[in-house]
């Protein structure tokens, strides 16, 4: 039988266990570079390249109401968040969230998260022992609470990373991951809502033009402002992705580790370079496996078709990894992007297409700005990596140093 028509097994069990594999390893004997498979008891096609890039983000194709699972709702976006709508609903939304492409907010964060970073740094240099993934969870929650305009008296640093890090870490795993993960929402989703409300009522005042403010007073039309826990989940949709930036800080620790040689051009302050570098970052170290949407129209890729109802998947990991768009997807290599820019839909760790009109990463230049100065820190700070458990598993989700990168002997440059 014609293998595209094949009636196929469910591999969501196969997902759980394989991780950042399973994808790639199934695309690997095709040479269209599409899979056919079944995934939460729905058929779904699997699309890679800049091609297929594309073709998932055609809203036409591809819808994204109903598409994430509900305990990924529950953990990593909150119910109702914009990654849910389409349409016109999904235009009005990203609103709130396309002026953090704006290089001066981008600016304003970095500088906001970069003193937390600068400060820290002392404390760390009487300890021990650090480990820069929890320590760069509580910068950037420093940082980001600060430039968001969120009142010092309501955050409590240490508490809230760890909540908005349990978010990510859980969504994708059953067991106590997702239980911690589940009540860290909930508990700051109701914290969050309080604050809002009061803003809204004048009992806390937030900045003019902070995101606070943005999002306490957003309408999606003018007759529908968002319920006080709508609007929790999208300014926690500003909150924890910038803390999720602490995975990247461990990751290029790890890569400053593996190949120090980079070390010498981030510390001489070569800003190409660190832009360089945390592309790099971003494309060879594994974050989101893929994206997923709700098939709108029957749809066929390179000849493979999925019904109406079934389910389109983008392969981002594996798109990170093909030879044919990098050539040495396995060697980490900052100088790749000297050479050249990314294309827009070829570097997707943060989704492909415009931002503007699609689901693309809102923060994807807060991401770039925040890796260029704080790898360029890192690389300038004078410490000793002890004897620990480094391996990154492809099979957790998501995945990072095992030991989350402790290092003894910090010495502020
Ligand atoms: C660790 C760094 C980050 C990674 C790996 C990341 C990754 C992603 C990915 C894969 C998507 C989905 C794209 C799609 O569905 O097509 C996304 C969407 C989104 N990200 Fe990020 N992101 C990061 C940082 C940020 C930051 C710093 C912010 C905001 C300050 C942010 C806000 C958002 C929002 C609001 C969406 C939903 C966009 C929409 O549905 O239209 N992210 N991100």
């Amino acid at each position: 039988m014609d293998a595209h028509r094949r009636p196929l097994t469910d591999r969501t069990l196969p997902l759980l266990t394989e991780g950042y594999a399973w994808l790639p390893d199934r695309m690997r004997d095709s040479a269209d570079r599409v899979v056919r498979t079944r995934l939460l008891g729905r058929p779904a096609l699997a699309v890679r390249g800049p091609d297929a890039v594309r073709f998932f983000y055609d809203e036409a194709h591809v819808h994204r109401h109903g598409a994430v699972p509900a305990p990924v709702l529950d953990t990593l976006f909150g119910q109702g968040a914009v990654h849910t709508l389409d349409g016109d609903a999904h235009r009005a939304r990203k609103e709130l969230f396309l002026p953090l492409l704006d290089p001066e907010r981008v600016a304003g964060l970095t500088e906001h998260v970069t003193a937390a970073w600068d400060e820290a740094v002392h404390d760390w240099s009487g300890r021990d022992r650090v480990v820069l993934f929890d320590e760069a969870g509580v910068v950037l929650t420093r940082g980001v609470c600060r430039w968001a305009g969120l009142p010092g008296e309501a955050v409590d640093a240490e508490s809230l990373a760890r909540d908005l890090i349990a978010m990510v870490d859980g969504f994708a795993s059953p067991g106590p991951r997702h239980l911690r993960a589940r009540r860290a929402r909930s508990r700051q989703e109701a914290r969050t809502a309080r604050l809002i409300e009061d803003v809204r009522s004048g009992a806390v005042t937030a900045p003019d033009g902070s995101v606070l403010e943005r999002v306490a007073r957003h309408r999606d039309a003018p007759d529908r402002p968002l319920d006080a826990r709508t609007a929790a989940v999208e300014l926690l949709n500003v909150l924890r992705p910038t803390v999720a930036v602490s995975w990247f800080v461990a990751f290029s620790a790890h890569a400053l580790h593996r190949w120090p040689a980079h070390r010498e051009r981030l510390r001489a302050g070569d800003d190409a370079f660190a832009t360089a570098f945390a592309h790099e970052v971003r494309r060879f170290y594994p974050f989101a496996p893929f994206l997923g949407g709700r098939v709108v129209t029957d749809l066929t890729w390179r000849g493979a078709s999925v019904p109406a109802g079934g389910i389109l998947l983008l392969d981002v990991y594996g798109q990170n990894h093909d030879e044919d768009l990098w050539g040495d997807p396995y060697t980490f290599r900052p100088e790749r992007f000297l050479d050249r820019p990314p294309g827009r839909d070829e570097l997707i760790p943060q989704g492909g297409a415009d931002p503007a009109t699609g689901h693309r990463c809102p923060g994807e230049r807060i991401t770039v700005g925040l890796l260029e100065a704080l790898a360029v820190r890192l690389a300038r700070l004078e410490y000793t990596v002890p004897v620990q458990d480094l391996r990154i598993p492809l099979r957790r989700i998501p995945t990072r140093p095992r030991s989350g990168f402790a290092v003894t002997g910090v010495r502020a440059p």
